[in-house]
């Protein structure tokens, strides 16, 4: 049972006014202590007196009841003690401890956690998503305190079928899955990227309004291919070499099968599989199952949205992007979704075939310019590799920095995975760029992997740059009043539109068409003006709204090829029938947000 109430813009961090909605009275089959235990039910302190007396809880608790406000306010500020008493301490251990006092409301509370998360999402985004996410998973074996989500390994093949069944909700609504093979750009990091679905998930309920009783973070534990773990005595994972060939997708095959039996409108987001099996997966299932690839098809979709926006900031038509040229470094899951997404729309734009329009595009991966010249080629780079005679002056392998001067891209950007890799030399030769305004995208997650930081970016490929990073970076005090913007280039703009957007449609697979319309509005969504300024993206502060807008756009997308189903009463002829406007209120509506809602009926 839902109720709609009307938030002011401050408690959700929205530019206006607009209904979500808040769950009604629940009814809770738990008493006492189990209640307490529950982070879904508990309210510490905030038990009414009448939930105290009919729970059972009389007598557990202090006395004194605390309102969800005074809670709220005491929890904020024991964060700022902590913030000012580890002033002056390594970073890395200032950002474990946000991210413990953080995690432990999360398993104590979650009606709170969410709403701090929500209100507080610039604070907190990087606590619990990149860049800190990629230091806890890489210290997870020594953070572990309570499990969150759900671990398949290889030792369960033939089990899986009745282990999702020990999933206690009834519903579960998004999925978010990893083998942990590639996680951000700190490799194989075994069973202990889970924390990657975990904040990825976390960013659903924040971003997306998602109900957190209905998500599910899993780990598919096929084993590691990273020594150091494999002889780590604390290490909480599978102890062998990770599974190969049709071994290793027998075990994703199962997996998948069982989610979808248990689930049918679940929604499954691969996320941080190293290449080979992101693309393997994502053709294996597209047309099978409610799936995307996120760091293929998220990440696509929010460069792409980046890109049509240097062409704004160059103050030119959108129809020039078919004359930019582009350098992408990483020919990875990420690169490639990129030039895929990037060839997609120059074609459409131009009339011109995908095979017509690839001149403008570089790909550079760890061996340097990929040209027709290469042995063993991948076969998903195959498209992109330069034919020499088109390249005049440069050769099978050129490094980045001749690349860069013989090219003079309009962008340069970076999904490889290499900290620093754009260095002095290679951001001064962007000086010498065709563009008025040259891009630099430096995407790569965690902080230390981006590809050069904010302030070498401004300082040496001068002032007139739009920048953009994967994680975030402060922007930059460019002296007279002037400010180098720094804008984040995170698939957390997109992924969680898609996700509600599909789920709210009943599309029972996400298509091509749903996935550019997601990047399209992610496009057009900033004015002239912030473009002008360098802001290519929204601020993080207004993400609900974005992705309300997003997820509608989505919607629309799948209406329009005959692929809503609806969901829950709102059938398909009534989402056929909605107008723009009303699609953007029904998401809203289906957003979740945190407020304790009664756990017994008034009398
Ligand atoms: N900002 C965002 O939203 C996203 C960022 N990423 C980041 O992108 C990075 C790469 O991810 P994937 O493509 O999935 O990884 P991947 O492992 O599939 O690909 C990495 C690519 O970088 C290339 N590379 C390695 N060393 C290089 C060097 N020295 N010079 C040039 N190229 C080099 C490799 O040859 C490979 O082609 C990661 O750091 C990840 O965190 C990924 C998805 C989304
Ligand atoms: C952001 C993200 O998905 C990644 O770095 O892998
Ligand atoms: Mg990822």
């Amino acid at each position: 049972m839902w109720r709609l109430a009307r938030f002011t813009a401050s408690s959700l961090g929205l530019s206006r006014r607009f209904s979500t909605a808040i769950p009604g009275p629940c009814i809770v089959h738990k008493r006492g202590a189990d209640i307490l235990h529950d982070p879904w039910f508990n309210k510490d302190t905030g038990f009414p007196l009448t939930e105290r007396d009919r729970l059972g809880l009389r007598g557990l608790l202090p006395p004194r009841v605390i309102s969800f406000e005074q809670q709220y306010a005491r929890f904020m500020e024991s964060y700022r003690s902590l913030e000012k008493n580890t002033q002056g301490q390594p970073d890395s251990v200032v950002s474990l401890a946000k991210w413990r006092i953080l995690n432990r409301l999360h398993d104590r509370n979650e009606t709170l956690y969410y709403r701090v998360l929500i209100d507080n999402i610039k604070n907190f985004a990087p606590i619990i998503y990149t860049p800190t996410v990629g230091l806890v998973c890489q210290n997870y074996s020594g953070l572990f305190r309570r499990p969150r989500g759900m671990y398949f390994s290889a030792k369960d093949k033939g089990e899986m079928m009745s282990m999702i069944y020990n999933w206690p909700s009834e519903q579960v609504d998004m999925i978010v899955l990893t083998d942990g093979s590639r996680i951000l750009g700190l490799g194989d990091l075994g069973v202990q990227g889970i924390g990657i679905p975990i904040g990825k998930l976390d960013m659903y309920v924040a971003a997306a309004g998602i109900n957190p009783q209905r998500i599910l973070p899993v780990m598919l534990d096929v084993g590691t291919n990273n020594q150091k773990l494999l002889e780590d005595r604390l290490y909480l994972g599978l102890r062998q070499p990770r599974l190969e060939g049709e071994e290793y997708l027998s075990i994703v095959d199962e997996f998948m099968e069982a989610v979808f039996t248990r689930w049918p409108k679940a929604i499954v987001q691969f996320e941080d599989f190293q290449m080979k099996w992101a693309f393997e997966t994502l053709q294996r299932y597209r047309k099978k199952f409610c799936m995307f690839n996120d760091d293929i098809q998220g990440t696509a979709g929010v460069a792409l949205a980046g890109l049509l926006g240097t062409v704004r900031a160059q103050g030119r038509p959108l129809s020039d992007f078919v004359h930019q040229k582009i350098v992408v470094v990483g020919a990875g899951s990420a690169g490639l979704g990129v030039l895929n997404a990037a060839v997609q729309a120059v074609s459409r734009m131009s009339g011109n075939s995908e095979a017509a329009v690839k001149n403008q595009f570089f790909l550079i991966d760890k061996d340097g310019l990929i040209t027709k010249e290469r042995k063993n080629i991948d076969p998903a780079a195959m498209p992109f590799a330069k034919d020499l005679k088109d390249v005049e002056g440069l050769r099978e392998g050129a490094n980045l920095l001749e690349v860069v001067k013989k090219v003079k891209p309009h962008v340069l950007l970076g999904l490889s995975g290499v900290g620093g890799i754009f260095n002095e030399e290679v951001l001064r030769a962007m000086r010498e760029s065709d563009s008025p305004k040259p891009a630099i995208f430096a995407m790569s997650n965690p902080t230390m992997n981006a590809e050069c930081t904010a302030a070498d970016a401004f300082k040496y490929a001068g002032e007139n740059i739009v920048f953009a990073s994967g994680s975030p970076f402060q922007n930059i005090d460019l002296g007279n009043g002037k400010v180098g913007h720094v804008n984040q280039a995170n698939n957390m703009y997109l992924f969680p539109g898609i996700g509600l957007g599909t789920l709210v449609s009943g599309a029972r697979i996400i298509t091509d068409g749903m996935l550019q319309a997601a990047a399209e509005c992610l496009a057009s969504y900033m004015t002239d003006e912030e473009v002008q300024r360098g802001i290519l993206y929204p601020s993080i502060d207004s993400i609900r709204h974005i992705t309300a807008e997003v997820g509608a756009a989505v919607l629309r997308a799948a209406v329009a090829e005959n692929l809503a189903e609806g969901h829950g009463d709102v059938g398909p002829k009534e989402l056929r029938n909605m107008s723009k406007e009303e699609t953007v209120h029904y998401v809203t509506r289906n957003m979740w947000f945190p407020v304790y809602s009664p756990l017994v009926h008034e009398k």
